[in-house]
């Protein structure tokens, strides 16, 4: 073990143990989550590091690893879908597998829009794998739903629906496991006695039961990408393909042709919103992940001097600890946000399939909301913690290039993050609410009394200092009053209406103070979400840490952001050049408590894939080991000498 990482974890002024039990979510939850752990040290699962093989290696290296965990499961009788979740998340390590969407939007896609009669049918075949899923709907020219030309024309005489791309924008593009699955969910423009009725789910099967050939249909991979090597994305092109009347999702078409309505036309969503959900839960692990590999290697790295002593670690330099310490307070705030936007997911989802819609727009609202905060923060984040690392996060080796790279189309998938943003802007539509006097519900009832608070520039002088910048209430009731920036983005909506445009121009003519809205809404729901957590807290020594770490978060937010909190007359000057002194109190507080924060994540060495965020913080000779393992060192002497340099 490397000395200063002990005298790291020596310095902890809390039991590391019983943070890891409040971030899983109990010692019940942790014990099993370590047992699941347990299935790294399985042989079957030994592997090559991806980055020494090509990418057809990595494709068929990723099937086999899909197929194996799909044996241990049985093997090892894991069948509750979040234990499920945790191994394979632990299995998988920082990529991202062949067989994924056929788990997050195939099967969940099964399970809400099947009918009795499909769930018979689909489910075990679907459960079973011997039907392996993708999702379609993504298409070479649109994403917009609306957008979409991939037709399904139902033809009573057959009782079928005849699928088409009838152009090349309309081909379906990117769907994963291209190569890997036999059916898919395909999303169309239904059409039926000659009327368009918009999206809708189709199981279309892509390939023979048996030979895997593709049936008459234009199915395989788009190539390689950014990241996502081990992921067959998929282009697919059906030309007037025909499937049986069963085969729609929700079956709204009788045999005669009629359209029967669903309940709401936006359950057929239903499964994005469930991964924008995810995602915010994503994005804390991976965060925590980067920060676990920036923090541990910065506590072993020596370089340069502060005074003329021996070269101190590099985590005391107090840019360094600017660098992570906020990354590491988003990394909690993240973790708990994920753990309220998961209960609320189910929480609705459950009324829902009671059949009581009413909270379906704020959940599509907030999870869009929060998927696209979340995942922004974090994607610059990870390189942030890569850049702290110096050269030796460039390498491979750190995880953190294969981070990122796996990572970042998370700001774009499910829903392109402004775009997303723009949902939220529905915080519009509620603030109108709340100005005609209804008392609105849940996250959004802060704008109940927006009215009589009324944010609008004051000068600073005029205003008394209510802020204690040193009290986390006071700050989440600043973020707040900052959330009324929907405020201005409602004001430009009614400018430009004035100027005669239509609503849909003065929309998009606002579209910068809406994004931002959004965001300043978020930002609040993270700040707030955070602090309520620490009220459930008891343990001093945790509650104090995770304190200061709350309140890092709070006061670097309010510092990125300084010119809303000036101009909305929150904050004033003097208060806003206390900030920086208090982040700087914060960070030293910090410091000594930084490697047991991250080693309170519990990420097991296998699953963070790092040399530099080793446990044991043996860094340097295991750098050294992993180079020798590089293809290019096969041979003492390359071929290419013998072919070009000789
Ligand atoms: C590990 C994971 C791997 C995952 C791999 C990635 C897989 C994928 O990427 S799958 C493809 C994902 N694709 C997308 O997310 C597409 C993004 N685009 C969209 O969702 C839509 O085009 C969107 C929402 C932007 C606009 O849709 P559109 O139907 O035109 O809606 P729009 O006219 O704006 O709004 C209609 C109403 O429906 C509401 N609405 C829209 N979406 C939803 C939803 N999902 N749920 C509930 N309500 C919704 C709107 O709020 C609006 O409400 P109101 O009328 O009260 O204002
Ligand atoms: C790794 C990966 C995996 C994927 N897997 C799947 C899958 O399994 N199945 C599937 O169906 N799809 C999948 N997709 C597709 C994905 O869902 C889309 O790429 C995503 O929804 C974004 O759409 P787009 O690429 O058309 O971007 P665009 O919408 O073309 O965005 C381009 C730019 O235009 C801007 N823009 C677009 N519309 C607006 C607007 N209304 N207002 C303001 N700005 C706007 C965006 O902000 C962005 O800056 C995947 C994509 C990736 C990268």
């Amino acid at each position: 073990m490397n000395p200063d990482i002990v005298k790291e974890r020596q310095n902890a002024s809390f039991d590391v143990q019983k943070l890891t039990y409040i971030l899983d979510g109990g010692p019940e939850k942790t014990k099993r989550r370590r047992e699941i752990s347990l299935v790294l040290n399985d042989p079957d699962f030994d592997e090559e590091d991806p980055n020494f093989l090509s990418r057809s290696e990595r494709y068929e290296q990723a099937v086999r690893k899909s197929a194996q965990m799909i044996l241990k499961l049985r093997e090892y009788g894991i069948s509750d879908p979040a234990e499920i979740n945790c191994y394979k998340s632990v299995v998988r390590g920082n990529f991202h597998e062949s067989l994924g969407l056929h788990y997050v939007m195939f099967l969940p896609t099964l399970y809400s829009q099947c009918d009795q009669e499909q769930s018979k049918k689909w489910l075990p075949l679907a459960t079973s794998f011997e039907v392996l899923g993708t999702y379609a709907q993504t298409e070479l020219g649109h994403t917009h739903l609306r957008g979409l030309e991939t037709t399904a024309t139902f033809d009573p005489t057959t009782q079928e629906f005849v699928l088409n791309s009838p152009t090349v924008t309309s081909i379906k593009w990117w769907p994963g496991a291209g190569k890997t699955s036999n059916h898919a969910v395909v999303l169309a423009q239904l059409y039926t006695r000659g009327k368009c009725h918009g999206l809708h789910a189709f199981i279309v099967q892509l390939r023979h039961m048996d030979t895997h050939e593709p049936l008459p249909i234009l199915v395989g991979d788009i190539g390689p990408k950014f990241g996502f090597s081990e992921v067959d994305n998929g282009f697919l092109k059906l030309d007037h393909v025909r499937i049986p009347r069963e085969n729609m999702l929700m079956k709204h078409v009788e045999p005669d042709g009629r359209y029967v309505k669903p309940a709401s036309a936006k359950l057929t969503y239903g499964t994005m919103v469930f991964i924008r959900s995810l995602l915010v839960g994503l994005s804390a692990l991976v965060m925590a992940k980067s920060c676990t590999i920036a923090i541990r290697y910065s506590a072993v790295r020596h370089q340069s001097e502060i005074r003329s002593e021996p070269e101190p670690q590099i985590l005391d330099y107090q840019t360094q600890q600017y660098k992570l310490f906020p990354l590491l307070a988003t990394a909690y705030a993240f973790s708990f946000v994920g753990q309220y936007m998961t209960e609320t997911y189910y929480r609705i989802s459950g009324d829902i399939n009671q059949g009581d819609l009413s909270e379906l727009p704020e959940l599509h609202a907030v999870s869009a909301g929060l998927k696209a905060f979340t995942t922004w923060t974090t994607n610059t984040g990870i390189e942030v913690c890569r850049m702290s690392c110096g050269g030796h996060g460039y390498s491979r080796s750190s995880a953190l290039p294969d981070l990122y790279a796996e990572f970042t189309p998370t700001c774009t998938y499910e829903g392109e993050n402004t775009v997303m943003m723009l949902q939220t802007a529905y915080l519009v539509k509620s603030y109108r609410q709340a100005k005609a006097g209804e008392q609105l519900r849940g996250i959004m009832s802060y704008l109940n009394d927006m009215e009589q608070r009324h944010v609008r520039a004051h000068p600073a002088s005029a205003r008394p200092a209510l802020v204690d910048i040193n009290d986390l209430s006071d700050l989440v009731e600043s973020y707040k009053l900052r959330a009324a920036l929907v405020e201005s983005a409602a004001k430009s909506i009614q400018q430009e209406l004035q100027k005669r445009r239509s609503h849909e121009d003065a929309w998009n003519n606002s579209a910068i103070d809406l994004v931002k809205a959004s965001d300043a809404h978020c930002h609040y729901m993270v700040v707030k979400l955070f602090t309520d957590k620490l009220s459930e807290i008891g343990d001093p020594d945790i509650n104090l840490v995770l304190t200061t770490l709350a309140q890092l978060y709070a006061l670097h937010g309010i510092a990125l952001n300084s010119g809303d909190f000036l101009q909305a007359g929150l904050l004033t000057v003097p208060q806003m050049q206390q900030i920086p002194v208090r982040i700087k109190e914060l960070l030293c507080l910090i410091r000594p408590n930084a490697v047991a924060l991250v080693d309170a994540f519990d990420f097991p060495d296998k699953v963070l894939s790092s040399v530099l965020g080793r446990y044991d913080g043996n860094v340097y000779e295991n750098l050294f080991e992993w180079a020798r393992r590089s293809p290019l060192n096969a041979t003492e002497v390359h071929e290419s000498f013998h072919k070009y340099l000789k």
